[in-house]
């Protein structure tokens, strides 16, 4: 089997609460192969954006390891863990975070001029993946001119500009309406296929369940497999 993109060990967090320790992450591991869409679904508060921040090296947590292509990261200095981070992970959010003065080219070019892109390059890639989003339209537009679920598709884009490995996802498509939010999931899903991403989404939307290659939860403080709930038969 191929080596994973992403593998977290005995992930152990906790936070201050209420005069006592609340203790999310208690030894939990996880392994995300090349191509994989993997949901992450659970109660909140289970503890789905703390793994992915841990995950994302986007903060450390007390205790474990997370490798990126086999490589340990939380022991790397600041300065590397960062390319890593930038090189490898695009992240989604629930609120799209665009720039508001910038256009949706310019949101998708950017990131990719700061990593010393020209800027020729780099909107032509922004491009390519706008149109690949159904946004060819929207090239010119500023965040203020698009509807919800049109921003959150520039926000994919731009998390998929540097050509991660591996794309995190926050309930990204958790702010918008039902008929949207599968319309832009499914945008997702065929982007983040066709580039060969794997991905790794929480998410409240049991409709979007069937997407993923492999559903996980939280529980007790360990990532485990989801299994749908059993419904007893009527009569
Ligand atoms: N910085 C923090 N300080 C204190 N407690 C925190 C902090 N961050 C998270 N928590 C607590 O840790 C628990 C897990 O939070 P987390 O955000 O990971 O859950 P979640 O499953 O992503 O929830 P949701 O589905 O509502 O987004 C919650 O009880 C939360 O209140």
């Amino acid at each position: 089997m191929a080596r994973p993109i992403l593998s977290v060990r005995n992930l152990h967090r906790s936070y201050p609460s209420g005069g006592g320790i609340l203790t999310v992450m208690a030894g939990a591991d996880i392994d995300i192969y090349p191509g994989e869409m993997v949901g992450l679904v659970g109660p909140s508060g289970s503890g789905k954006s703390t793994l992915l921040h841990a995950a994302g090296l986007l903060e450390k947590p007390n205790a474990g390891e997370v490798y990126i292509n086999g490589r340990e990261c939380l022991k790397l200095s600041d300065d590397i863990r960062t390319r890593i981070r930038r090189e490898s992970i695009g992240v989604v959010y629930q609120f799209h975070h665009l720039q508001k003065e910038f256009t949706a080219l310019e949101n998708v070019a950017i990131p990719q001029m700061i990593a010393g892109v020209s800027a020729k390059v780099a909107e032509a890639e922004a491009a390519r993946l706008l149109s690949n989003m159904g946004l060819a339209e929207r090239l010119t537009h500023r965040p203020s001119q698009m509807s919800g679920g049109e921003q959150q598709r520039v926000a994919i884009a731009r998390a998929l500009a540097n050509k991660p490995q591996l794309l995190l996802g926050d309930e990204p498509t958790g702010n918008l309406d039902p008929a949207t939010s599968d319309v832009v999931f499914r945008s997702l899903f065929d982007l983040t296929r066709s580039e060969g991403v794997s991905t790794l989404i929480a998410t409240h939307n049991m409709n979007l369940i069937p997407f993923f290659d492999r559903v996980l939860t939280v529980r007790d403080g360990l990532v485990v497999p989801w299994t749908p709930p059993v419904i007893p038969a009527l009569g």
